[in-house]
């Protein structure tokens, strides 16, 4: 069977590396690119790449896309800065390309997409969600994507529950001292030297909490979702969001 041929987009990065290296011990797959910033996305065509691996930073992500999108080429994405409006425009760009698929996975960790499903069950029980990520200090987002995500799902969650909004009696506070606002559930980031990725959902209710913590210690955390994106993404067109839909969690 011949093998899958993936390129690599901010190949030179933190996750970017690592995922190189992954992909050329798989035995399926084929490394036929590995892009840094500075060069010519025409080598992925060139180079008869199938899926690009995207891992740069949200002020490249469109245009990487928008390339693959228009060349057919499908892409897993762990590149944060999602918003609506990015969406939307992706949207668009895959309907001229009915084909093509594209995974974005704010975590391509198992234990953090087990810590937002997990969260987003949790939190119709418990008066209080608040969600705290620590990051090391060259992440330039905040709050994480893997954050955002998960107070959305919180937040859609308790909606559906109705839940009552949660208590806060703050009535006056530094700026930032509450955290950022993401659909009503405060998002606390801390950036720290020695920290890779970690993220703690805290609920509370009369007389209880729960925490529930995530931490990624390696980028070789991230290797077995990106590599399950790459297999599955080829036979999944259009936009999917969150590795979750690729795994079997019922
Ligand atoms: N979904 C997930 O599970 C994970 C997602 N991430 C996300 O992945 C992204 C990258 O993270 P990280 O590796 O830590 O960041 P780095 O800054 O270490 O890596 C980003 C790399 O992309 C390069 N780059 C920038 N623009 C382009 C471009 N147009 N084409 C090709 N390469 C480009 C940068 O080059 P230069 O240095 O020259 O700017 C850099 O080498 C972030 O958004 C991060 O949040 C990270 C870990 C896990
Ligand atoms: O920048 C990082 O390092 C990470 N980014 C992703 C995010 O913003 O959620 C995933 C993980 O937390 C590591």
């Amino acid at each position: 069977m011949s093998k899958l041929r993936v390129a690599v987009l901010g190949a030179r990065g933190r996750i970017g590396a690592e995922a190189v290296r992954a992909v050329e011990a798989a035995e399926d797959l084929e490394l036929v690119a590995a892009l840094g910033r500075g060069d010519k996305l025409e080598a992925l065509a060139d180079a008869g790449a199938q899926v690009a691996v995207e891992l740069t930073t949200p002020a490249s992500v469109m245009g990487n896309l928008d390339f693959c999108v228009r060349h057919g080429i499908h892409a897993v994405v762990g590149t944060t800065g999602w918003t609506d409006d990015r969406l939307l425009q992706l949207n668009t760009w895959l309907k001229d390309s009915p084909d093509t698929g594209v995974l974005i996975a704010p975590n391509f960790s198992i234990g953090a997409v087990l810590t937002m499903k997990f969260a987003e069950r949790a939190a119709r029980y418990f008066e209080s969600v608040e969600v705290v990520e620590l990051h090391h200090p060259n992440k330039v987002d905040a709050p994480s994507g893997t954050a955002t995500r998960t107070a959305q799902l919180i937040a859609a969650a308790r909606v559906e529950a109705g839940s009552a909004p949660q208590p806060d009696a703050t009535a006056t506070a530094l700026e930032g001292a509450r955290g950022a606002d993401v659909d009503g559930v405060p998002v606390h980031s801390i950036r720290l030297r020695g920290l890779l990725a970690h993220q703690e959902v805290l609920l509370g209710g009369e007389g209880e909490t729960l925490t529930i913590r995530h931490d990624s210690l390696h980028h070789s955390s991230f290797m077995p979702g990106i590599l399950l994106g790459v297999r599955r993404v080829v036979t999944t067109p259009g936009l999917t969001f969150g590795l979750e839909n690729y795994l079997d969690l019922n």
